[in-house]
């Protein structure tokens, strides 16, 4: 079987104005397919604008395309179904249903009546798989309320796979998390690297350092430095902008 197709996520010039503030100044963005991009930042630099602007949810000028495909201009539906499905800061499940049911909610968004009727009574094969690749395959059955913080993160990501998405934008996909449950978000995002390309916008450095393959660092709307954990590290302008290169930013 083969996986989706991978596309990579190129910006230019990307700029988002807020009644005069330019929150997003002229970025450039190239994220290379089946990449792991962390987007770092102090506090205010412009990270979740960008991946607001990506999704079609503040208006933007400049150019987002992610493969052959122009996103900016378009609505968030449409461009959700184009292949680009984000989290946000606070997971948000349905929590009174089954971790199953969120997935088949998901699922479904992209699929016809009639195979949705078609499958009622078992678990639809990309559900199973989701459930697996996010490891809750023995807790399909229960409610998401139920689920420990991080188990609701990773349900959102599962539901991001069954929707089809190809591009994920995760903000802050492990904060408040153990760590333990770093590692396994870490493990699941290698996983599903494979065959999707995933942006993270992360605080944690820690996790960076273990799990990005290349980094964009953002400063007051513009692009400070960008390249391998080891580069940007080294880069003197980072290091002036976050006081001392181990300490990550107050969140
Ligand atoms: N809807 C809005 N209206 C006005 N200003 C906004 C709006 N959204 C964001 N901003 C401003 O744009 C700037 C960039 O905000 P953004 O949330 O993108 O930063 P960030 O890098 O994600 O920060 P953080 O790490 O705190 O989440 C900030 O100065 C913020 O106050």
């Amino acid at each position: 079987m083969t996986g989706p197709q991978l596309d990579g996520l190129c910006v230019r010039d990307l700029r988002v104005t807020f009644d005069g503030f330019t929150a997003v100044d002229g970025v450039d963005l190239d994220v290379p397919p089946g990449d792991i991009r962390f987007l770092i930042g102090p506090n205010g630099a412009g990270k979740t604008t960008v991946v607001d602007a990506v999704t079609g949810l503040v208006r933007a000028t400049g150019s987002a395309r992610f493969g052959d495909r122009e996103l900016l201009g378009r609505d968030v539906h449409r461009i959700a179904r184009l292949g680009i499905g984000r989290t946000f800061q606070t997971a948000s499940v349905f929590e009174e249903l089954t971790v199953v049911q969120n997935l088949d909610i998901a699922a479904g968004a992209t699929r016809s009546w009639w195979t949705l009727a078609r499958r009622r009574g078992r678990i639809p094969d990309e559900v199973a798989a989701a459930l697996e690749t996010i490891g809750l395959t023995d807790r399909g059955d229960q409610p998401a309320g139920a689920l420990a913080h991080g188990q609701k993160q990773w349900l959102e990501i599962g539901m991001l796979l069954v929707s089809d998405a190809r591009l994920l934008l995760l903000d802050e996909p492990v904060a408040g998390m153990s760590h333990e449950e770093r590692d396994a978000t870490g493990a699941l995002l290698e996983t599903v690297s494979r065959d999707r390309t995933v942006v993270v916008i992360e605080h944690d450095m820690d996790f960076l350092r273990r799990f990005a393959r290349s980094v964009t660092v953002l400063h007051a709307g513009k692009v400070l430095s960008e390249g391998t954990v080891a580069e940007v590290q080294a880069d003197p302008r980072v290091q002036e902008v976050y006081l001392g290169v181990d300490t990550a930013p107050e969140a």
